[in-house]
């Protein structure tokens, strides 16, 4: 322990006043201290490293020839060097623990390659082997035996003071793969991953959570190297009371601290926005983002659609296929697409149709869920529609979104249907990973001839068609979370409104070079991630501003040009 100096041994002689000089030294040293410390601990802050320091280049520790730059390219050889993309992830986490800032450039050097192995489709398959190929502890694990306990379990994790954002799971629903437990963990630190390279998050402000409540999923119940509680899944009611604890104790750990709801199974993933949006700033990654993304990319694709057809963009007609957390959080977005081309709220409802597992849903097919009955339809009261082909000619969308994750279920005649209706149909089939896509892209070329305005939820090759070459889009909610999330840190937002939702939407809609719009693009390369998330930011910031959820005051004296070059600076960068 630190004592702090006395002036005297003695204890009594401590009440002494002190001589003159000793005094003025004092009183001088105690105004520069005052005035001092905000620029030490800023300029502290500022030299802090983001990674241990450089060690590795100290004489005699490296080889002679050794030089960073080459070593980037030796580390970049060594990935391509392997052969399955389960064994590029292992490589992959096991050099962002050995050295970020190498990770991080890589990531940013080489967005198009890496992105799909630290995320989207691979992760899916790390998620499922997660169990299998663990090898050191990343992330905090928060279990229902430790409620009561919460605040302990928190204020272990060792780096307190600089947590911003958290990306938190109960590995009920991970991706369209179902309930794989704690092996969810997974994707709490694949999004994390992609914050820190989308939108320069510092490394260690980040915290992958996963939250043990037991799985149904017996395969792993009986595994001996299951990582987590050999149980089924908490009672609702017991979930609800460690949620509260767990959102209470977050909030009083981590002051600072944005959550991000991922991959909870669809009825808790509406109820635990609802329940903490007000009080606490959090987002549903898959209701919200997901929604965000797709809301941006439908609004290109809906005017690329309307200047081959003639029709006004808030005639479209919107279908989908799959009515869980994302269709619904999709479908709500999109309600705001139509009402943002002059339709009313209840006129933009009426242009919106969903099918789930027992066809057209409508008011008067029976009990429906909760969560589908704002869409559900009331002109229509015959038998159950089951046929998706009956439900396309009945409907005649303009657009066909899925999120179903069944595999194929945009088949040819579905896709011909399409085109036959459409001079360009859209075409969404969002179900993640690649191989629960309702369709491939090459599919939806070939049988549209060509025609098709495409996103997916996972990345697909670039097709040649006829002499041309047409490009995919990803309607992937990583363009959305690392834009939104910056904006709320920034802003130091106390809620995620929906107004700040649908700004990082719209900020992602017009971010767009006249080259990307020129390649028919419907979202921007994603190379250029960092811009575009420092793009969504300033909107982000502007409509937490209007709706009035900051503590950032000085961020509302500046102009635009201002903010953006403010949130440029704040982004991290490798230092490699
Ligand atoms: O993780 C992704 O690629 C998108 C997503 O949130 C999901 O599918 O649940
Ligand atoms: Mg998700």
């Amino acid at each position: 322990m630190f004592d702090p100096p006395s002036f005297s041994s003695s204890p009594l002689s401590a009440f002494a006043i002190p001589p003159f000089p000793v005094l003025l030294s004092s009183f001088f040293f105690i105004v520069m201290t005052i005035i001092l410390t905000p620029y030490w601990s800023k300029g502290v802050q500022r030299l802090k490293p983001a990674s241990p320091p450089p060690e590795k280049l100290r004489h005699g520790l490296v080889p002679s020839a050794f030089n960073e730059g080459v070593h980037a390219e030796r580390a970049l050889a060594q990935l391509r060097g392997k052969d399955q993309p389960l064994e590029k992830y292992i490589f992959l986490s096991r050099l962002k623990s050995d050295d970020p800032d190498l990770f991080y450039k890589l990531c940013l050097e080489n967005m198009a390659e890496i992105t799909p192995i630290i995320y989207t489709p691979t992760v899916g398959d790390a998620c499922i082997k997660f169990s299998h190929i663990y090898r050191r502890p990343e992330g905090l694990w928060v279990s229902i035996k430790d409620k009561g306990n919460i605040k302990n379990v928190l204020n272990n994790w060792p780096r307190i003071d600089e947590a911003r954002i958290s990306v938190v799971t109960d590995g009920s629903r991970i991706l369209g793969l179902g309930d794989l437990g704690v092996n969810g963990m997974g994707i709490s630190i694949g999004k994390l991953s992609l914050y820190v390279a989308g939108a320069g998050i510092l490394p260690q402000s980040t915290i992958p959570i996963c939250l043990d409540l037991g799985t149904n999923n017996q395969a792993f119940l009986e595994d001996p190297f299951y990582l987590g509680l050999r149980q089924k899944r908490v009672s609702e009611q017991e979930m609800d009371e460690f949620m509260d604890e767990f959102m209470h104790e977050m909030t009083q750990a981590f002051p600072k601290m944005m959550i991000q709801f991922e991959d909870f199974s669809t009825d808790k993933a509406f109820r635990y926005l609802e329940r903490y949006r007000r009080q606490y700033p959090v987002f549903n990654d898959d209701i919200q983002g997901t929604g965000a993304v797709v809301l941006s990319g439908l609004m290109n694709a809906a005017k690329l659609s309307s200047a081959a057809s003639g029709m006004p963009l808030n005639a479209h007609r919107i279908l989908f296929f799959g009515a869980g957390s994302a269709g619904v959080g999709v479908a709500t977005q999109l309600q705001s697409f139509f009402t943002l081309q002059g339709l009313s709220v209840e006129e933009a409802r009426r242009r919106i149709w969903l099918i789930d597992s027992q066809g057209l849903v409508y008011e008067s097919r029976g009990r429906l869920a909760e969560h589908k009955k704002y869409f559900a339809r009331n002109d229509y009261s015959g038998p159950p529609m089951t046929d998706i082909l009956d439900i396309i000619d009945y409907v005649k969308p303009t657009a066909l979104l899925g999120l179903s994750t069944i595999s194929g279920a945009f088949t040819p005649e579905v896709l011909q249907l399409m085109a036959a209706i459409n001079p360009r149909p859209i075409i969404f089939p969002l179900s993640n990973p690649v191989r629960l896509s309702e369709c491939s892209f090459n599919d939806a070329v070939v049988n549209t001839n060509g025609t098709v305005l495409f996103a997916s939820g996972s990345p697909f090759p670039e097709q040649e068609f006829v002499g041309r070459v047409l490009y995919p889009g990803q309607g992937n909610n990583m363009y959305i979370f690392p834009g939104l999330g910056l904006g709320a840190i920034l802003s130091r937002a106390t809620q995620v409104t929906d107004s700040m939702v649908e700004a990082s939407s719209l900020g992602l809609a017009n971010s767009l070079t006249e080259e990307e719009h020129a390649a028919g693009l419907l979202y921007p390369r994603v190379e250029r991630i960092r811009e575009i998330s420092a793009h969504i930011a300033v909107q982000v910031i502007r409509a937490a501003q209007k709706a009035n959820v900051t503590h950032s005051p000085e961020l509302a004296k500046m102009d635009d040009s201002q903010l953006h070059a403010l949130v440029k600076r704040k982004m991290w960068n490798p230092s490699f």
